[in-house]
């Protein structure tokens, strides 16, 4: 564990990188004693140091002419085997370890994907929450200003992540191709109409639940009649819930930072629908939806003590503890599917792990955003755009591929069930393999 003291001595105040980091360590040991080379490379020691780190001061004027400063950040972590690929990410409680982690995790996330992308992420502590459209326009055109000279598209490739929808990506890409003076695929999660994907928005969501499917489906299971709790009801929440609906699941609850919503009769139709509106469009507590189809509300508390077979946490890093997950063994909880970024604790992956939980880390079950944010860029190079049905197909196939190789790596390695280890091994030894051919740099 050198490498990983190396790291906290480094940057002690990093406290999630540092989480991201011990996890990767603990997976890959078995791989490093069977591959001395990967010692004397300092492997570990390249792996985690960010290629680069960006940092800038972004300027903007509110609507009542204050000027506001913010800061932008972008981590391009590692391009060891493509462009710099991750999204940006508008929050107050963006710094800088938050996105080291997040470029860390985006590393062997896309490294799973097979697809050719490094890994990356970037944002600011901006809260696009409450402020209006234009305030928005100026802030990304700002962030924009200075961001285009670091990225393009065989470079650095962002997309959306908390805070940055359809609306921020637009604002972002208009100032980007006013500057560079050209139309390229520069970020993914473009609209339609202008270069994007379909079935990009759907896809953490979709991918999470093939994922899902494909897991429960080795203990003969299948989501057709199970309860599930979620939390967040962004962008990912409400796709997952789409889906789990269409595979005959049945999604209870969503959840916010104020306390969360108990829907005995399920999200579906027109309730469904008014919630892909909730927090994309109007940023609302979740209460509103509580509020509206008259169903409990319950305040300061998290879903998790909510009885269910599946829980997906949809929010943000460290959502779930070991409490949370010690009531949802209790509850007889039978899977566990990250589709945020790291969001159950060390403990909480633990007491999955020792009770037989079905547990899905986010970078091999939120891998399918990524995946075709890809498949964006390689309908871009090409100049064509490829139908629902074969943006969907090939998602499918992907998930499928990355929850076979997590499953199959983990057998190898002597840890069967283990999906944790298998993402992290698998991912690891792509990624430090490809780094060793391209020499000390
Ligand atoms: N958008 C994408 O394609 C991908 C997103 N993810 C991860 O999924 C998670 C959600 O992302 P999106 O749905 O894209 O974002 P979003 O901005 O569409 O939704 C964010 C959700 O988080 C909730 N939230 C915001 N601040 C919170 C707080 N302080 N406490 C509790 N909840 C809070 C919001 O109410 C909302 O439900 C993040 O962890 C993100 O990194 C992972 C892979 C891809
Ligand atoms: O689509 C992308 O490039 C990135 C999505 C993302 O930020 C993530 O996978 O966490």
């Amino acid at each position: 564990m050198d490498s990983l003291q190396f790291v906290i001595d480094r940057d002690p105040h990093e406290h999630e990188f540092h989480q991201a980091v011990r996890e990767v360590l603990e997976s890959v040991r078995p791989v490093l004693e069977r591959n001395p080379q990967y010692r004397r490379e300092a492997i570990l020691e390249r792996i985690v140091e960010p290629e680069r780190v960006i940092m800038f001061r972004v300027p903007w004027v509110d609507d009542e002419g204050q000027i506001r400063v913010n800061r932008g950040f972008r981590v391009q972590m590692n391009s060891a085997i493509g462009p710099y690929k991750g999204g940006l990410r508008f929050h107050p409680s963006v710094r800088l370890g938050i996105l080291k982690f997040l470029a860390f995790e985006q590393v062997f996330k896309n490294a799973l994907t097979s697809l050719p992308m490094g890994g990356g992420k970037g944002g600011a502590d901006f809260d696009p929450k409450g402020k209006s459209d234009h305030e928005v326009m100026r802030f990304c055109q700002s962030f924009m200003i200075e961001l285009a000279r670091h990225i393009g598209p065989d470079t650095d490739v962002p997309a959306g992540d908390i805070g940055v929808g359809p609306r921020e990506i637009g604002y972002l890409y208009g100032m980007y191709k006013r500057l560079a003076n050209e139309f390229t695929g520069v970020l993914t999660g473009k609209s339609l109409n202008w270069g994007g994907s379909l079935i990009r928005p759907e896809a953490t969501g979709y991918g999470a639940a093939y994922f899902l499917a494909e897991m429960l489906a080795t203990r003969n299971e299948s989501i057709a009649g199970k309860t599930v709790t979620i939390s967040g009801y962004g962008n990912v929440g409400t796709y997952v819930t789409e889906k789990i609906n269409e595979l005959g699941g049945k999604v209870v609850t969503i959840a916010d930072e104020f306390g969360y919503v108990h829907d005995p009769d399920g999200i579906q139709g027109e309730k469904l629908k008014y919630l892909s509106t909730l927090w994309t469009i109007y940023r609302k507590s979740a209460k509103d939806y509580a509020d509206t189809f008259k169903c409990e509300w319950v305040p300061h508390r998290r879903p998790w003590e909510v009885p269910c077979d599946i829980a997906v946490p949809t929010a943000m890093e460290n959502e779930l503890d070991g409490d949370h997950a010690a009531l949802l063994v209790k509850n007889g909880c039978k899977a566990v599917v990250e589709v945020a970024n790291m969001p159950c604790t060390p403990e909480a992956v633990r007491l999955f792990q020792e009770n037989k939980v079905l547990f899905a880390p986010g970078k091999a079950a939120n891998a399918g955003g990524v995946s075709v944010s890809g498949l964006e860029m390689a309908q871009n190079s090409m100049r064509l755009s490829w139908s629902k049905d074969e943006v969907d197909r090939r998602l499918k196939v992907i998930m499928k591929n990355i929850h076979a190789m997590c499953k199959g790596t983990a057998e190898r390695y002597g840890a069967r069930g283990n999906y944790v280890v298998g993402a992290n091994i698998a991912g690891f030894v792509k990624v430090v393999d490809s780094m060793i051919d391209q020499g000390i740099v």
